[in-house]
């Protein structure tokens, strides 16, 4: 027996117990990492609670058990007997992007909900223990707190996911939040990511712009691209359509013929394509590597179904998301700016196009959102036009999460 004696500074021990249900002992069943069991070094999964405060603890509820040691203000005593053969888990520290939300609250396979941490889709994970194959001990980057907190481990995770799609309409598993369209989230709920300097001799990341229809995304690139144009670059795009009499092969338009398009279609050669008035348009990937090749930066929009395709070791996009600001800031801004439709070439901007586009904001948010390397309000032009030359400066110069994938190739 071994007695230890913790100084109780915080009302939770950051353990979790559980009781042998045929013998009636109680057991330490995890330390929290950076918790007050944790920092104390003196308590270990797998410990047995003998006494607690010189109560018996053997056969009581574990509820009992956090009831006794719950009362006691200053000290705590733990007689305990210490797990003789404690498995060493030799591990490197692992980092992952979630890919969903997680709410411990709403999860009822959770052994402790208030040892639980929820995360949002795109939020950065240090998980520090693995060793527990259904619950990891995670803590959420940047952080500030030391103690970790439990979140479900990737195969609980896909699990989840699983029951939650063949469940609805009931969710039980409401406190996993994925999107049914995201078919990868389905398979990889955590992203695993490092953190990546960019070498100045590397070729830039492609700025990839993202954003509902009309918020502005085309206007930010233009300006972008206006401001230097000895850095940055958007890419020539293909089209079918002839060409007109300024127009040169490569410059304005690589023009090509349908057949040629086709094939490029068929071979993947598309970042995204489009028809429009009977003519095919489409960037290539070759176009965006082509500038990245000669040392400058690319800046393209994209739709977001595009994501996938530029999220590759060859790309490694940084995608900034552009989102309209509140209604009335809406109203105000774009009180001279026409809008582009199908119909009219050019008209006012209405209450109903914002709504729209707050509308759409929205439902990108929650499908895509996992994906955002940075987010920008489009308010004010001119100020978004020098958020958008910071963002786009750190993210070729400063650390940034990365999928891991892009650094350490896998073999697929
Ligand atoms: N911050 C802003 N303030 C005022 N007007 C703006 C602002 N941003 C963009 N606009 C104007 O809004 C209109 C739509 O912008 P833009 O063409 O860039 O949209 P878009 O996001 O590219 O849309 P789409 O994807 O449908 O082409 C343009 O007339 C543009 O000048």
């Amino acid at each position: 027996h071994r007695l230890i004696c913790v100084l109780k500074s915080s009302p939770s021990m950051g353990a979790t117990i559980k009781r042998n249900e045929i013998t009636g002992e109680i057991f330490i069943a995890r330390v929290i990492h950076g918790g007050l069991a944790d920092r104390s070094g003196l308590l270990h999964a797998g410990d047995r609670i003998i006494e607690v405060n010189g109560f018996p603890v053997d056969g009581l509820e574990p509820e009992q058990v956090i009831q006794v040691q719950a009362r006691s203000h200053g000290t705590i005593m733990f007689k305990v007997i210490p797990m003789t053969e404690r498995a060493v888990h030799n591990q490197t520290m692992l980092y992952v992007r979630a890919m969903v939300d997680y709410s411990p609250q709403q999860d009822p396979s959770i052994p402790c909900a208030d040892a639980g941490m929820s995360f949002r889709k795109g939020d950065v994970l240090e998980i520090v223990d693995q060793s527990d194959a259904l619950w990891w001990q995670a803590r959420k980057l940047p952080s500030s707190v030391a103690c970790a907190g439990l979140v479900p481990s990737s195969n609980m995770l896909k699990r989840k996911q699983r029951e939650f799609w063949w469940s609805q309409p009931y969710q039980p598993h409401a406190c996993v939040q994925t999107c049914d369209s995201c078919s990868s989230a389905l398979c990889c709920p955590y992203e695993e990511v490092v953190r990546h300097q960019r070498h100045p001799e590397d070729t830039h990341r492609l700025l990839a712009l993202v954003g509902p229809s009309s918020v502005g995304v085309n206007e930010l690139r233009r300006r972008l691209i206006e401001m230097n144009p000895a850095v940055f670059f958007g890419p020539i795009p293909h089209t079918t359509r002839a060409p007109r009499g300024y127009e040169e092969s490569g410059r304005e338009y690589h023009f090509t013929s349908r057949e040629v398009f086709d094939n490029m279609v068929y071979n993947n050669r598309f970042l995204e394509y489009g028809e429009y008035k009977g003519n095919l348009y489409g960037t290539s990937i070759q176009s965006v590597k082509d500038i990245l090749i000669n040392g400058k930066m690319c800046i393209i929009d994209i739709e977001p179904n595009a994501i996938q395709a530029v999220r590759t070791h060859e790309l490694r996009a940084y995608i900034i998301y552009v989102k309209p600001p509140p209604l009335e800031r809406l109203r105000e801004s774009r009180r001279e700016s026409l809008i582009t439709t199908n119909y009219y070439i050019n008209r006012p901007f209405k209450d109903e196009d914002f709504q729209e586009m707050e509308d759409s904001a929205r439902k990108m948010e929650t499908h895509y959102g996992q994906f955002f390397d940075h987010v920008m309000v489009n308010n004010d032009l001119q100020d978004s036009c020098v958020q958008l030359l910071t963002a786009v400066t750190r993210a070729q110069d400063e650390p940034q999460w990365v999928p891991s994938g892009w650094i350490r190739p896998t073999p697929e």
